[in-house]
């Protein structure tokens, strides 16, 4: 069976959520007319990090995301993993949220970012989330991640533990890590003997540059694609197949020690 994703990855216009979600709209179009199963965005792409800013930005109980996000998947028969966005709850606490829609415009699943990121003062004005995130798209098991969580093996292990399949990573990475953002996209693939598909941003803030590079990687930590420094959609298919010449003869599941380590 083959998975065809969409890549969405974007610039953000920081600030301005009535623009990003113009962006974010059009991209969903575009990705269902390309044939793509989902399209996957990425981090904070409602506001980018505007965290000083949240009281005015931040998507009250992500309303209007999940308006937009819904009507867009059922309009264009297309699931979406809706990158993450500012949101504000009652009793007036900020989250980093993702929300996941099936083709038919459902809510399949949403996720809080757990990890936050201190050196972008991400600590300082966001609550963390203390759940983890499993769900389905078109029968393929799932699983979403934020950003900073990419450093964090032990939180990727509880959903392939669980069965993931297909593992997305969602980010606002700045440009001068972006080595790194390669090389652990690789190894949550490898380790976890999963497809990762991870989407960063283009254009830059404030403080910050971001040089895109999202990537779609096999199991075996190959490339199938990776988007490069422009803004677009790019597109890989997933042979969902693989999975099992990758996992039969290196089991690595059935090999952990947990009477050693959990
Ligand atoms: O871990 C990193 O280097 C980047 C993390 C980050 O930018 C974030 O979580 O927003």
């Amino acid at each position: 069976m083959t998975f065809k994703v969409a890549v969405a990855q974007i610039d953000i216009a920081l600030g301005e959520p009535d623009r990003n979600y113009q962006t974010v709209t059009q991209a969903v179009k575009d990705a269902a007319k390309a044939g793509a199963d989902v399209v996957v965005f990425p981090e904070m792409w409602n506001t980018g990090y505007a965290l000083t800013e949240l009281a005015r930005l931040a998507d009250q109980d992500g309303w209007q995301t999940k308006q937009t996000l819904s009507r867009a998947a059922k309009e264009n028969q297309i699931a979406i993993v809706g990158g993450s966005v500012a949101t504000v709850r009652a009793g007036g606490q900020y989250y980093n949220t993702t929300y996941i829609y099936d083709q038919n415009g459902n809510l399949t699943g949403s996720y809080d970012k757990v990890h936050l990121f201190g050196l972008m003062h991400e600590d300082e004005f966001i609550q963390a989330g203390s759940q983890g995130s499993f769900f389905e798209l078109k029968g393929v098991k799932s699983a979403s991640f934020i950003c900073y969580d990419l450093r964090f093996p032990e939180w990727f292990r509880t959903v392939a533990k669980q069965g993931a399949d297909v593992i997305y990573v969602v980010a606002e990475w700045p440009t001068p890590r972006i080595e790194q953002w390669e090389a652990l996209v690789k190894a949550r693939a490898i380790e976890n003997q999963a497809f990762v598909v991870a989407v960063n941003r283009v254009g830059h803030d404030a403080e910050n540059s971001y040089n895109g590079h999202s990537l779609v990687v096999d199991p075996l930590g190959n490339v199938i694609a990776d988007a490069g420094e422009k803004a677009g959609l790019t597109f890989a298919e997933l042979d969902l197949d693989e999975l099992k010449t990758v996992r039969g003869p290196i089991p690595v599941f059935k090999d952990r020690r947990p009477d050693l380590y959990d």
